[in-house]
């Protein structure tokens, strides 16, 4: 079976302790959220477990057999244009027509249109640079998929598009998802587990599990449960919220 596995990961910048003591486990097919206040190793952990950063202390596992990487700041190639950038993760593994064709039919599934395929990023809006960002990191049908808060700078509309990407993929294809958010409630609608992860240094401090359907999530739900969260006392010692 394939997974990713945290096991007492401690990481260090310099002399300062960013992570400490880090466990869990992502399996098939479940989606894993990260919340936690601004500057307590989110990010960190993310780029430890897509190996983006060496691991000096502890283990990560990942035995998923494909992974791929969006942030927050769609980071295209200035020099190419929408489909050459979507193509980019396949353009080795598939001869040109293919892929070529391959980044048009995900393009147009992620709702670009045919008369923005030759634009380079530098004419395209933000929404249009995240849905070629989306499209490039989903072109590969990664079995595991990482996200450094890819929804936070959209409008309403277009996030709740893409988290229905997201959901849409993981059912599909079964891909794992391991992404870091801001939003309770994105975190809620879309997780199976939510990581809290406290600062100075960065340590879970509590999971959630989250057994509801994800289809079955409603606005309601939502609501509810992101109201119980912020009564939690870890939440709230976490991020320091006043209560009134
Ligand atoms: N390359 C680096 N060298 C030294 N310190 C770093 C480096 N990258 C991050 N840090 C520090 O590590 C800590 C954790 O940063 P990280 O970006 O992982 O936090 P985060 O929880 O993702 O924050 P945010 O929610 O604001 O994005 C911060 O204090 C940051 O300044």
């Amino acid at each position: 079976m394939e997974g990713l596995k945290v096991e007492e990961l401690n990481f260090y910048f310099g002399f300062t302790q960013i992570l400490k003591d880090i466990n869990f486990e992502l399996n098939e097919n479940k989606i894993i959220s990260i919340v936690g206040p601004s500057g307590g190793g989110k990010t960190t952990l993310l780029k430890l477990c897509a190996g983006l950063l060496d691991v000096t202390e502890g283990t990560i596992t990942n035995n998923f057999g494909s992974s791929s990487f969006a942030f927050q700041d769609a980071r295209l190639l200035p020099w190419k244009n929408v489909i050459e950038n979507i193509m980019l993760p396949i353009i080795a593994k598939l001869e040109f027509k293919k892929a070529y064709s391959k980044a048009c039919d995900i393009a147009l599934r992620f709702g670009l249109e045919e008369k923005d395929f030759k634009k380079y990023p530098k004419d395209l809006s933000g929404g249009m640079k995240q849905r070629v960002n989306f499209a490039r990191a989903l072109i590969c049908e990664p079995k595991l998929l990482f996200l450094d808060e890819p929804f936070s700078a959209l409008d309403i509309g277009l996030k709740k598009e893409l988290q229905d990407f997201v959901l849409e993929n993981s059912k599909i294809f079964g891909t794992s998802v391991l992404f870091i958010t801001h939003d309770l409630m994105e975190a809620i609608r879309l997780s199976d587990e939510i990581l809290l992860l406290k600062s100075d240094p960065g340590e879970i401090l509590k999971t959630y599990k989250i057994e509801y359907p994800k289809e079955l999530r409603d606005d309601n739900f939502v609501f509810s449960k992101t109201k119980e969260f912020l009564d939690d006392k870890d939440v709230i010692k976490t991020f320091e919220i006043k209560v009134r």
